[in-house]
């Protein structure tokens, strides 16, 4: 279908619109950056300040008028001002009653004040409609319009016809509003900005222990061992060699992490008898951060392979192999070549490629972009089936690599396994209960149970079944 020029912009205002005038009330970052946006995108702008005539860096075509004058130039007005500042709009109940307050202010911390600064408003002039918005987008992103960050504007508000008018004006600005309900989410929308990554804690702490711990397990196997037995100084392994097992070794553990949840999940709702019992709160926490944790055991899956990639060119490769070299020309001896050593080496490699390919390809499809264009059934094959066998390519690769000395009494160190040893027990419980739950007799009584059915569902009179009057309560019992 042949694109007129109108619909290239998701939304334009006609040509009688377009001098709709809006009153901003502050002349400080943000007041005058939304106002040059707006400016720009056709709207004529009058601003309310406290010193009209003292005004400065306003931009061109902006009037500037007092409060009161300024509010009864328009009926939308933007309060460009911080809260603790709302104190002089009591008195201008009368001017804003029945008009657009909206309230674009952020706090300093998480849950400041008792209740939202927009509903602190509309206490304030009870007889306007305010409207929550623009409080996650900064000022500098409006003006040097690098809006890549966040796009998003979420929006709130009693009056459903004040909140359109304000989505359009976000819409013409080429942000894309979220309409998040009544002026309750306010609260909620105000905090948004104030969280620092709130998803990614989790994995990062995991992340951290794992690395730390592994660390140091393979600085006693590989470096205080060697010295204790031999005075042999390896401590250059905590360059690479030590990274290069700890790395992947993280990876592997974390994700095997992301599919646990999914397990325990199953394993609750099978126990249960019902899906409609909530999760505990660590199991739905736990569910909601498997993206993060997915993505950060990518990453070091990612740091492990450019690890192994230099291997060759490490000078501890390069002159150990000159110097077996050496001693078997020196004791003309040559070692057989051996196929099984071969298969194994090879497969292990292959093994780690196969999964890296896949583990990229969870990746790929969580970006935002790409998860967008496919449907949940879609989603879900890549994300749960793909990442199954991402799972079990990575296992395999790491059990392979251990080949001969898999579990053989002489890997052990001071009874210490080899890490990858440890590293291969969550996994391979992951793998085994999940296998136990594809079996037909249970999964078919799982895929009824998360289809509705429920174990102790009372059946009613005309034999339909209605759900146990199991209230919502957290389950404390785990
Ligand atoms: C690189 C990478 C990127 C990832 N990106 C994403 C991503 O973008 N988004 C994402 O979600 N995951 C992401 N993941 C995590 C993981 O791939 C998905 O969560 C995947 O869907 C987990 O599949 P599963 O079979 O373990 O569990 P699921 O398929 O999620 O769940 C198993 C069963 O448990 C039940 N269940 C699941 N969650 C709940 C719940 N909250 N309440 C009640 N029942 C529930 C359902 O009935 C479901 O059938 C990523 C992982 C990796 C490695
Ligand atoms: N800066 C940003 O990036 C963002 C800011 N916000 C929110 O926008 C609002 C304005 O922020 P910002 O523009 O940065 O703040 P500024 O301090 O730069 O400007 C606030 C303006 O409020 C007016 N004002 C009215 N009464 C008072 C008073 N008693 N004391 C001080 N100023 C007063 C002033 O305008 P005048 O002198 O003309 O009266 C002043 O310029 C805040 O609520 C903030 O949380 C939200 C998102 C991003
Ligand atoms: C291109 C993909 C990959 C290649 C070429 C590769 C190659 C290798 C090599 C050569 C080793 C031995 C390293 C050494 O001896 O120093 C190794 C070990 C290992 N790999 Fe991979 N790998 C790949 C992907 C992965 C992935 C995706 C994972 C897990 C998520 C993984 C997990 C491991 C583990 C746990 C070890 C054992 C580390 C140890 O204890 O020494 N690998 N891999
Ligand atoms: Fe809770």
């Amino acid at each position: 279908m042949e694109k007129t020029s109108t619909d290239a912009f998701p939304f334009t205002m006609n040509s009688s619109e377009k001098q709709e005038t809006v009153c901003i009330f502050g002349t400080g970052d943000f007041g005058r950056s939304l106002a040059l946006k707006m400016l720009q995108c056709g709207y004529s702008i009058v601003f309310g300040s406290r010193n009209p005539q003292k005004s400065s860096l306003l931009p061109n075509g902006a009037e500037v008028l007092s409060y009161s004058e300024a509010a009864r130039k328009s009926d939308i007005i933007i309060i460009a001002v911080h809260r603790e500042h709302y104190g002089f709009l009591t008195e201008l109940t009368e001017v804003l009653k029945g008009k657009t307050l909206v309230d674009i202010s952020n706090n300093l911390k998480i849950n400041q004040y008792p209740e939202s600064n927009a509903e602190y408003l509309a206490q304030l002039v009870p007889g306007a409609h305010v409207v929550k918005a623009f409080n996650t987008i900064s000022a500098w992103a409006l003006q040097s319009g690098a809006l890549d960050a966040n796009r998003q504007v979420f929006v709130c508000g009693n009056d459903s016809k004040a909140k359109q008018r304000v989505m359009d004006i976000v819409r013409t600005l080429g942000l894309t509003p979220l309409d998040q309900g009544s002026l309750m989410a306010a609260k909620e929308i105000e905090n948004y900005p104030l969280q620092l990554f709130p998803m990614w804690k989790f994995p990062f702490y995991l992340s951290a222990f794992l690395c730390v711990f592994f660390f140091f397990y393979c600085v006693i196997r590989d470096v205080i061992y060697p010295y204790v037995n031999g005075g042999k100084d390896s401590t250059f392994r905590m360059a690479i060699s030590i990274p290069n097992r700890v790395f992947p070794i993280a990876a592997l553990t974390l994700l095997a992490l992301v599919y646990l949840p999914g397990v325990i999940a199953a394993i609750l709702q099978l126990y249960r008898g019902t899906k409609y019992r909530r999760f505990p709160d660590w199991l739905d926490h736990w569910m909601l951060c498997r993206k993060q944790l997915g993505l950060v055991a990518l990453g070091f899956a990612s740091l492990h392979v450019l690890y192994t990639l230099v291997i060759p060119i490490r000078y501890y490769v390069r002159w150990t192999m000159k110097n077996r070299t050496i001693t078997q020309a020196t004791a003309k001896r040559e070692d057989p070549f051996s196929t099984s050593t071969a298969w194994l080496s090879d497969s292990y490699v292959a093994l780690g490629i196969l999964g890296f390919f896949l583990f990229v390809l969870l990746g790929i499809t969580s970006l935002p972009s790409v998860s967008n264009t496919v449907n949940w059934r879609e989603f879900r094959f890549v994300q749960s089936k793909l990442g199954y066998l991402t799972l079990i390519l990575c296992t395999a690769h790491t059990m392979v690599y251990g080949g001969k000395r898999f579990l053989s009494p002489s890997s052990l160190i001071w009874y210490l396994p080899s890490a990858y040893v440890i590293a291969l027990i969550i996994p391979c419980i992951v793998l085994v209960i999940k296998f136990v739950l594809v079996l037909p007799c249970i999964d078919k009584t799982l895929t009824r149970i998360r289809q509705g059915w429920e174990r102790n569902a009372k059946p009613t009179l005309n034999g339909e079944r209605y759900l146990k009057q199991s209230s919502v309560h957290l389950d404390s019992e785990l």
